[in-house]
């Protein structure tokens, strides 16, 4: 490329940059004080680009991973971290659950509907009549799942035949779990659902907050009537009481607890509803937020918390995410110890978590990452041991223990722990919780020690780099 030479000078824009040579002693000190403002100015810009450099370099971004069988509480914890450290938008998003909170409990009622013998010599004389009213719940709950699927736009929610084991499978809809798709997009497409709906319930016809509410009565006759529990228990669809939560087998979840508050007319979820609510994961999201001001800590953190889909087909996809993580919350389910997997009902739920914890703790991608355990359901578990169930019949290694919360979850604790150390490629602490992710104030204290720890770690890796 041919150069330009002005006088002696190689600089090209010297020629341009001259001052006249005729320039007067005004024009000179005018043309003075505006090369100093220039200056002025580009110093400053030099100095803001500098700071915001500085700023991004003291920015950080952890990355979090929660992996766990299906229905370990993965997602649960999730919405624990939105409620803890982004409240407003927790918040916010409390009503967008409904639907989902509403289907949980038709899909209870209808387990139990199904449960039941056809003969009417059960329970109360008013069953029958009871049971008949209620079949409409057959239509509410085939419309909800419509409009969580196809009607909001682009199936970002999906129904799929899944896994989910029914007592006698004639429902066309019987076998199928509503789930959600990665990314947050669903919550939008909710919200638009429900402004479009323009009414002040949100709903579509027929409403199921209005035929809720009219079969409240009914609802909760069914539940309450003995004949029906001694079925339930006959059948052996266990009854796992949570506080306020009842889950009715493995796949079903459900408000029974709560009937009277969930099937007003202006039920809006509470917190613990959202934390509560069973909403199927399949694929893995990222979920990136930034502590609010409001949360106690400093802004200016974010976060990236990657939630994936736990059943077993869903495990392949957890590999690309090991790269560049600072630390996994693994989840064990330990009420599980005498439940088999939806997906696969020939293994054990708790020996699957035993296993998929050896994968993670051998796995030489993850050597250097933290894991932290959160030995959880322990509330299920507890209310478990109360009622009698013996985990000595299902786990032979824990003898003649006392059957009991505390000496049951240190047990696991130090099995885990045994694992962890045999298994781990390189030596790492153990962080292992006996935790209920269902529970906001024991979870809370929780996080914030994972917080804390994730932190150190992200920081720590840092210095390394
Ligand atoms: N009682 C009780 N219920 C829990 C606990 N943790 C989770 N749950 C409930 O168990 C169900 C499953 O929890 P999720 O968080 O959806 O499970 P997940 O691991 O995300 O499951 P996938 O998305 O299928 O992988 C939800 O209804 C939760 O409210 C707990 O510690 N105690
Ligand atoms: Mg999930």
């Amino acid at each position: 490329m041919p150069s330009i030479r002005v006088g002696n000078s190689d600089d090209p824009f010297e020629h341009i940059m001259r001052p006249p040579p005729d320039e007067t002693p005004e024009q000179k000190a005018e043309r003075l004080r505006r090369e100093e403002e220039a200056k002025r100015i580009s110093q400053q810009i030099d100095e803001s680009i500098k700071m915001e450099r500085i700023e991004r370099k003291k920015k950080r971004v952890v990355r979090l991973l929660l992996l766990g069988q299906s229905e370990s509480g993965k997602s649960t914890t999730l919405r624990q971290f939105q409620r803890l450290y982004t409240p407003t938008a927790f918040r916010q998003e409390r009503v967008l659950w409904r639907s989902v909170i509403q289907l949980n409990l038709i899909r209870s009622i209808r387990t139990i509907l199904d449960a039941l013998p056809s003969s009417s010599a059960l329970g109360s004389p008013a069953l029958p009549e009871i049971r008949e009213r209620l079949e409409v719940l057959r239509d509410v709950e085939h419309s909800l799942i419509r409009m969580l699927t196809m009607n909001i736009y682009g199936c970002i929610l999906a129904a799929k035949a899944v896994d989910c084991p029914t007592t006698n499978g004639n429902w066309p809809w019987s076998d199928q779990e509503v789930y959600i798709r990665p990314g947050t997009a669903w919550k939008g497409a909710l919200a638009k659902l429900v402004q479009s709906m323009g009414d002040a319930d949100g709903d579509i016809p027929p409403s199921p907050t209005s035929v809720l509410y009219r079969l409240r009565e009914d609802i909760m006759a069914l539940w309450t009537d003995r004949g029906v529990r001694e079925v339930l228990r006959r059948r052996k669809l266990r009854l796992e009481e949570g506080p306020g939560l009842l889950t009715l087998y493995a796949c079903v979840r459900s408000f029974l607890n709560d009937i009277e508050r969930v099937t007003s007319l202006k039920y809006t979820p509470t917190e613990d509803d959202v934390l509560k609510a069973r909403l199927k994961t399949v694929g893995v999201s990222e979920y990136k937020f930034e502590m609010e001001a409001s949360a106690g800590k400093e802004s200016g953190t974010e976060w990236r918390i990657v939630d994936v889909g736990g059943s077993r087909s869903q495990v392949t996809t957890w590999m690309p995410f090991f790269d560049d993580v600072d630390a996994i919350i693994f989840l064990a389910p330990i009420s599980g110890f005498d439940q088999v997997l939806t997906e696969d009902r020939s293994v054990n739920r708790l020996e699957d978590s035993v296993l998929l914890w050896k994968a993670i703790c051998s796995n030489k991608l993850l050597a250097n990452v933290e894991l932290v355990l959160f030995l959880n359901k322990c509330d299920i578990l507890d209310q478990k041991l109360k009622s009698g169930v013996r985990l000595a019949k299902y786990v032979r290694s824990f003898g003649d223990r006392p059957n009991d919360l505390e000496t049951a979850s240190k047990y696991f604790r130090s099995k885990f722990n045994a694992i962890q150390r045999e298994y781990s490629p390189n030596p790492r602490k153990f962080y292992g919780f006996c935790t209920s992710v269902t529970d906001t104030t024991t979870t809370a204290g929780i996080l914030a020690s994972v917080r804390d720890m994730v932190i150190r770690q992200h920081l720590k890796q840092s210095k390394l780099l």
